[in-house]
Order: structure tokens, then sequence, then C-alpha cells
């Protein structure tokens, strides 16, 4: 039986200003920073020990898992960082409140952009500040490769190349993994390990900043799921997730 820990970032700041945020790196708030620590403290009472970590390249979710880390006294472990597990890019979406884009696009839209499996949000022009190529940090991929807008579908795509590449791998070699990453790319990763259907995940919502952890057998089916703390909380934070599109 392996264990997996799953965690998404903690409050950004355009989480914070219910903007569509993507691969634009926003820093956490200072709710953000209170839920990587309590996370932290939780993990730590629960004596949990990892080998290794794996996180996107994007500040919140690098953050979260070094401030849940610290906390721990855990903060020596190695950390692979890396771009397919970054949040889905949201395209030409990317900074516009989701209440006010609700309000002029109606909300049955912004939910179909937000949660259908395989429709994406209007693609980035190259010239746009959002499209990745312009970024240092993306300058060794392949511009082809590159995102200008993704469904989850897509991201699904990008992201489990991964997970069977390099996760999968460590943890069946016997490495204790968290995974810092985004609401979007960790729904990618649940849908596939729950064997969820496209139409179950459309009601998929991760709270920021809670641990998920995962019980996995030997052919990493899952044998139990849960969130670390308070269930009442974690049930209210992932509805406000969700209500995140309605108009204001
Ligand atoms: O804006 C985003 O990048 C994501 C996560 O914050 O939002 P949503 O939950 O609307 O997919």
């Amino acid at each position: 039986m392996y264990k997996l820990v799953l965690i998404r970032h903690g409050e950004s700041q355009w989480n914070l200003e219910n903007r569509f945020t993507g691969w634009h790196d926003v820093d956490l708030t200072d709710t953000g920073v209170a839920q990587a620590t309590t996370a932290g403290q939780l993990m730590k009472e629960a004596g949990f020990e990892f080998d290794l970590a794996y996180t996107s390249v994007l500040l919140r979710a690098i953050k979260t898992l070094n401030i849940a880390l610290d906390e721990m006294g855990q903060h020596y472990i190695p950390v692979e960082r890396h771009w397919r597990l970054n949040e889905r890019h949201y395209g030409a979406l990317t900074g516009l409140n989701k209440a006010e884009t609700a309000e002029k696009h109606g909300e049955e839209q912004v939910k179909i952009w937000r949660r259908s499996f395989d429709v994406p949000p209007p693609a980035v022009e190259m010239d746009s500040e959002h499209f990745p190529g312009h970024d240092r940090r993306y300058s060794q991929i392949d511009p082809d490769i590159l995102p200008r807008g993704e469904s989850l579908k897509l991201t699904i795509d990008r992201v489990l190349p991964f997970w069977h590449d390099q996760i999968r791998p460590a943890i069946q070699a016997g490495k204790r993994i968290i995974i810092a990453a985004h609401g979007n790319s960790l729904r990618a990763l649940v849908k596939y390990l729950d064997g969820m259907s496209d139409d179950e995940v459309l009601n998929l919502n991760i709270p920021t900043g809670v641990p998920l952890v995962y019980e996995l057998d030997e052919n990493m089916k899952p044998i139990s799921k849960e969130y670390l703390g308070d269930a009442d909380s974690v049930k209210a934070m992932m509805d406000a997730v969700a209500k995140q599109g309605s108009k204001q």
C-alpha cells in the first residue's frame, strides 16, 4: 500500500480578487500563507514523512509546499518542479474577473469555460503577455507544445505523461510523495486516479491549502481518500470554489 498527498496551493491574490489565473504567476495572500502553515501542522500531527516532493513552476504552489514542509521540519527533502504540473492555461480569459465575466457572458457560459471537460477557453495570441513563450522559465520547451488556452482534457493530456514517467515510478520505488499543484492540474490527477467520468469531474472542486491523502494499492488504485482537517470547513471551501463563477 502506498500513501500519496496532493495539496492545492493556499489562497492566491487572484483567488482573492476572483480572477481567472492559469499560468499567471501570482503570490499567496496572508490567508494563503496561513492555509499552507495549517496544512503543514496537520500533516505533522498526522505523522507524515516525505522522501520527495513535486510541484509546478508557479510561485503559489512552490511557496505552499515550502511553507508546509518547513512547518513539518522536512524542508530538506528533494523537490522537483515541473511545468507539466502548472495550472490549466486559461487562455484569453487570464486576468478577467469571474463574476464580471458571468455578468457579460452568462453563468452558464462561465461554467462551461471553467468546468466542461473539453471546451477550451478562447486562445491567447502569441504576442499576448500571457503567452508562455515570452517567459524564460519555458524557453527550453518546444513553443508548439506550449499551451495558449487549455480545457481540462488538454490539461490531463500534459499532466499525465509526467505522472506516468516520473511520479508513479517514484511511488512504486517506495518514495513517499507530496504533490503541491493547482485546482485544475489536481482535478486532472484526481479524475485519473478515481476513474471519474467526464461528467462526474464537472462537479469536482478542490479547496485551497488542504492536504488530500490517498492510499493506493500495488496497481495504484485508490483504497481510500480523505482531506485532512475539519470536514465541514473543507466542504464549505469546495462550495465556495464552485460559486466563483456566479454573478456578483
Ligand atoms: O483561475 C484559475 O486558474 C483556476 C484556479 O484558481 O480557476 P477555476 O477554479 O475557475 O478553474
